[in-house]
């Protein structure tokens, strides 16, 4: 099922939602009426092609529009209207790890991951044994305590990656969205990053992440595939129907095939058209 998907179909409440959300940056429309429930205590992965809107999408369910950035339509988080949250209590409530985020390069590694707590903390109060636990416990996960004094700056791209993953965590938030997770992590990690996100959700949280890697993506609990600024699909990952829309949304140029069982997204190479081959001519006796 697509466009009728909803959060109580799985069970659960909706931890986001959309509806008609417009967004144009500049003057081009880049998302055109999205409608969304996103289940909470699930994993969504967002997929399509490059410029379908994915990242527009998920910067939108932030509140992270830029400067030419402008939106319509309703986003909700849990039981309110985005913008109706107390900023404090909505960054507690939802993590964001963005695409490139800047970060200071000669931050140590982890004060940026505290500045995932400041959320939590009162106006230039000192972290506390909580704010440490949590900081601690994220740079653990993400294989990057031993970096710590290190400065950002000085780390390769995966490595930097896991420490901006390590701030998203660090944050104890019930949503989190990520925009490419996995850019730049090499295999073992990308599988951490999996092992980690079903950890979140075993714990009640929602995760959203926009994911390139499609075999990654049909592991999530559900899959929402954009095309043109629109959802195309919305469905369960283990379900026929948006194995079918996945394909279509790449152009038949992939298949969904089950190993191990594990859904994966091959390439497809569509079969050669026989070679035009001249009539033989009969050899003259
Ligand atoms: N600041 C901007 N001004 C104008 N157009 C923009 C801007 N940022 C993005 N776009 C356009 O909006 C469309 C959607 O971009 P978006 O980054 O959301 O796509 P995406 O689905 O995440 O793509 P990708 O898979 O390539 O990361 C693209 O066509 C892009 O060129």
């Amino acid at each position: 099922m697509s466009a009728e998907y909803r959060a109580d179909m799985t069970g659960a409440a909706a931890a986001l939602t959309t509806r008609q959300l417009c967004v144009t940056l500049g003057d081009r429309a880049v998302l055109r009426g999205v409608d969304l429930q996103i289940p909470a205590g699930r994993w969504t992965a967002i997929v399509g092609p490059n410029g379908a809107g994915k990242s527009t999408l998920l910067r939108a369910l932030a509140d992270m529009g830029g400067g030419n950035h402008r939106q319509s339509g309703e986003i909700g988080l849990l039981s309110r209207q985005l913008q109706q949250w107390p900023a404090r209590q909505r960054a507690q409530l939802l993590s964001w790890l963005g695409q490139n985020q800047p970060v200071a390069a000669d931050m140590a590694v982890y004060d940026v991951v505290m500045l995932g707590r400041l959320p939590h903390q009162g106006w230039l109060a000192a972290p506390d044994a909580a704010d440490k636990a949590a900081v601690e416990q994220a740079l653990r996960q993400t294989h990057a305590w031993d970096w710590r004094t290190r400065s950002v700056g000085n780390l390769s791209g995966g490595e930097r990656q896991r420490v901006l993953l390590a701030r998203a965590l660090a944050v104890e938030a019930q949503v989190l969205l990520m925009d490419e997770p996995l850019a730049n992590l090499d295999p073992p990690h990308q599988t951490d990053w999996m092992l980690t996100v079903r950890d979140l959700v075993g714990q009640g949280k929602t995760v959203i992440s926009v994911l390139h890697e499609l075999s990654f993506a049909l592991q999530a609990d559900d899959l929402v595939i954009m095309s043109e600024g629109l959802v195309s699909h919305h469905g369960a990952c283990t379900d026929p129907a948006t194995h079918t829309a996945l394909e279509q949304v790449f152009d038949q140029r992939i298949r969904v095939r089950q190993l191990d069982g594990m859904w994966l997204a091959l390439p497809h190479i569509p079969p050669a058209k026989p070679a035009f081959s001249a009539p033989s001519i009969n050899p003259i006796h």
